[in-house]
């Protein structure tokens, strides 16, 4: 069955439902393409303001990419979507507006090509949505986690480790020329060869500035040891701390995915004085799937800035099955990664997903006076306790901790 954005019915025949299997839902690519086509436009709207909140009282506004980007995306099969997120006129200051670019792919070649080949396949991919996201005049973009090769840490076999490349290394020359073509920030995930220290890996994001020059990185702050999310075979905990990048266009930080999980990840870059944090991440749909809509936008709320929600897409098959000791018999992937990449801003609108199957370009206007705006109306930083928070913290690192417990003296009286 062709797969488009038409529905598959409820009973429909064995190969609509296989064609689902790519993780479309019911042959759409998102929740909100199947609202959109099943819902009279009013019930949708009203739908809509649930599900994506409101921006300056309004429902998100939507932008035209320019003709070429639309080219591209025809052309190269890719989902396009851009919005517009605002913020009140103020009386002294301009609005501060950057344009901002999310790009989920499904690998390019099996896993089970040559790693060149596969490397080079990615690069030819993603170019054409690289040009995509510079012809849109995107000034800030971000890809997935890992995005040069497979997510191929739940087989914990050493041969990956051949994708790692230092922070200059080819993945980032590749971005470097795009960088400077468009003037362009562009935050890559890579597996890096820390080659001063012992040539050990780890999962870095590297920021290249709009001059084509390496800025910095960032090294994952949290490594999952969750279903077969095996990345503790091949790299520690960063050492990095909480950095915030400043950039020609604002300060900007990355919560590498399983961080995502971690409230007081967010909330120290935050504190660094993040106004757009980015999530690149790669995880699955058993997993996290109904988490995925609620974290990072619980990010944004509580630390008053915009998260830009990265996540893979496809299935990837690898040669040899692998077990990951969660009672699952042997597999050969982890199951499908469900790309939804999207944008959550600090006062809880956010954009609808990027298809749940298909590669993405999400492009959001935002106006970063909207941060300082909501700091002001909630005062979330001024509310909170931190002198609290850090007690309690050190007092639970210490080896005598004792949790704070109020009994009710009568629970554990002996009835007579
Ligand atoms: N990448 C680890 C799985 C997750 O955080 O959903």
């Amino acid at each position: 069955m062709e797969k488009t954005d038409g529905i598959g019915n409820e009973n429909g025949s064995t190969e609509e439902k296989q064609s689902f299997k790519d993780g479309s839902i019911c042959g759409y690519n998102s929740l909100h393409h199947l609202l959109s086509a099943n819902l009279k436009p009013q019930l949708y709207q009203e739908v809509s303001r649930l599900l994506l909140g409101l921006n300056c009282g309004k429902a998100l506004e939507t932008i035209v990419p320019p003709e070429s980007a639309k080219a591209l995306s025809s052309k190269h099969d890719f989902d396009l979507q851009a919005f517009k997120f605002s913020a009140d006129k103020e009386l002294l200051r301009e609005p501060r507006v950057v344009r901002v670019g999310l790009i989920q792919n499904c690998i390019a070649l099996p896993t089970t090509a040559p790693f060149s080949d596969q490397k080079k396949a990615i690069f030819e991919k993603l170019g054409p949505i690289i040009d995509a996201a510079g012809a849109s005049g995107v000034n800030i973009l971000c890809l997935q986690e890992a995005w040069m090769m497979p997510f191929a840490f739940c087989t914990r076999e050493e041969r990956w480790c051949e994708f790692a490349e230092p922070v200059n290394g080819e993945s980032t020359q590749f971005l470097q020329e795009f960088a400077l073509k468009y003037n362009m920030v562009i935050i890559s995930s890579i597996l890096e060869r820390d080659i001063n220290h012992g040539e050990t890996l780890w999962n870095t994001a590297v920021i290249i500035g709009n001059h084509g020059n390496i800025i910095g990185k960032h090294r994952k702050n949290h490594i999952p040891r969750v279903g077969d999310f095996n990345e503790s075979t091949y790299y520690m905990e960063g050492n990095t701390g909480h950095p915030v990048f400043e950039t020609a266009y604002g300060k900007i930080a990355v919560n590498i995915c399983y961080g995502r999980h971690h409230p007081l990840n967010w909330l120290a870059f935050g504190l660094n004085g993040a106004e757009i944090v980015f999530n690149p991440s790669a995880t699955v749909g058993e997993l996290s799937e109904p988490m995925w809509p609620i974290e990072a936008r619980n990010a944004a709320i509580a630390n008053s800035y915009f998260v830009g929600s990265i996540n893979r897409v496809g299935t990837e098959i690898f040669p040899n099955p692998f077990t990951s000791g969660d009672g699952k018999p042997p597999h050969p992937d982890f199951g499908h990664f469900y790309g939804s990449s999207h944008f959550s801003a600090p006062d809880a609108s956010c954009t609808p997903s990027l298809s749940r199957y298909k590669d993405g370009l999400m492009i959001s206007d935002m106006d970063l006076n909207l941060c300082r705006q909501l700091k002001d109306k909630w005062g979330f930083r001024m509310t909170a306790r931190y002198e609290l928070y850090a007690d309690t913290l050190a007092s639970y690192l210490k080896p005598d901790f004792e949790p704070q417990v109020i009994s009710d003296p009568l629970l554990h009286k002996k009835s007579f």
